[in-house]
């Protein structure tokens, strides 16, 4: 029987640092993106595959934000549903040329998905997810004292607007996601974390103003299909200890156990690694295999070649 892998595209896979968000850099790098993926439909998985959004969510609020007194602003969920429909968009398309080229017969289907969240999740108090373009310390500060923005220090590479991000609590489209792997399809779903909803106490559902984290959204998403395996793919070919500094280690197969001390001994940066790190533990937690490794060893790591493999041994 096919195994079934979640795929977590980090945001490499669609804009590199630096490149402007037009559509021709970023059509070019999913195309990239989809000839990687090919690869591991070549290994017989059922695959998932989910992205972020954070660029892209941010400058279509912007673009909103800046058209208001000519045509109607729409609400974070909303611009989170775009940018999940036209991202899918580009990679649906790309991954079907990509198995034409193969001579693969695998379909490919986007499902716009919302992601339930808690409306009391404390993250609606203190925003932290990054979104749209870098901008200087000083242009952090106008634009914070005359939008009003919530402006953050994103990673060393310059300062972004922050909103809340939640935890995904349940992802909806599920049981159809199944059905869809079961016809050979492969499905990308939970686009930029999924456009958060919340459940009203009579079990009504309406969107509310987020950005969910994709790599959060691609666990939890992993969980509800019992998936075997949970691939979150960057930048980097492995996880390190002691990272950029003389005596840093690469992990390639390691326990839960020991991934967990080194999540407790702060190996792991906050906002970037340490999410990652977080989710795969959790998932390896429940006999599964994790995966974090750099997008062009995707097909390798999933044979155990390459990348970090965080298993509960
Ligand atoms: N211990 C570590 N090992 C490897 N990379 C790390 C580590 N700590 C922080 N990082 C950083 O994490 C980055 C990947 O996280 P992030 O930029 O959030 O990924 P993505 O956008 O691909 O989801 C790497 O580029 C690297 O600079
Ligand atoms: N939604 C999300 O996690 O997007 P990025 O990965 O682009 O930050």
């Amino acid at each position: 029987m096919a195994k079934r892998v979640v795929i977590a595209l980090g945001g490499n896979a669609i804009l590199r640092p630096n490149q402007e968000a037009t559509f021709d850099n970023q059509m070019h790098n999913i195309k990239m993106s989809a000839e990687l993926i090919a690869k591991i439909e070549k290994l017989d998985y059922e695959i998932v595959v989910t992205h972020g959004n954070g660029p892209q969510v941010g400058n279509i609020l912007r673009q909103n934000e800046e058209a208001k007194a000519f045509v109607p602003q729409m609400p974070l969920d909303v611009c989170s549903a775009e940018s999940q429909g036209f991202i899918g968009y580009m990679m649906e398309q790309s991954l079907k040329n990509a198995l034409h080229e193969e001579e693969l017969t695998s379909s490919v289907l986007t499902l716009l998905t919302q992601t339930e969240v808690s409306p009391d999740d404390p993250a609606f108090d203190n925003p932290t997810k990054p979104i749209g373009v870098f901008y200087s310390e000083d242009e952090a500060e106008l634009l914070s004292e005359e939008k009003g923005w919530v402006m953050m220090e994103d990673a060393g590479r310059g300062y972004r607007r922050v909103v809340p991000s939640p935890q995904p609590q349940k992802i909806h489209g599920v049981e159809s996601i199944l059905k869809l792997l079961k016809q050979n399809t492969i499905v990308i779903a939970g686009g930029g974390g999924g456009i958060p909803v919340v459940r009203n106490k009579i079990g009504q559902i309406s969107g509310i103003e987020a950005v969910i984290d994709k790599d959060r959204t691609g666990k939890k998403l992993a969980e509800q299909l019992d998936a075997d395996v949970f691939m979150m793919l960057t930048d980097v070919s492995n996880v390190y200890i002691n990272y950029g500094k003389p005596n840093q280690e690469k992990l390639e197969e390691i326990s839960v156990l020991k991934a967990k001390q080194y999540l407790d001994e702060g190996q792991f940066a906050d906002g970037s690694m340490g999410p990652k790190m977080e989710a795969a533990i959790d998932f390896a937690l429940q006999g599964k295999k994790a995966i974090i490794c750099s997008l062009d060893q995707a097909a390798e790591a999933l044979s155990g070649f390459a990348g970090t493999r965080i298993v509960n041994i």
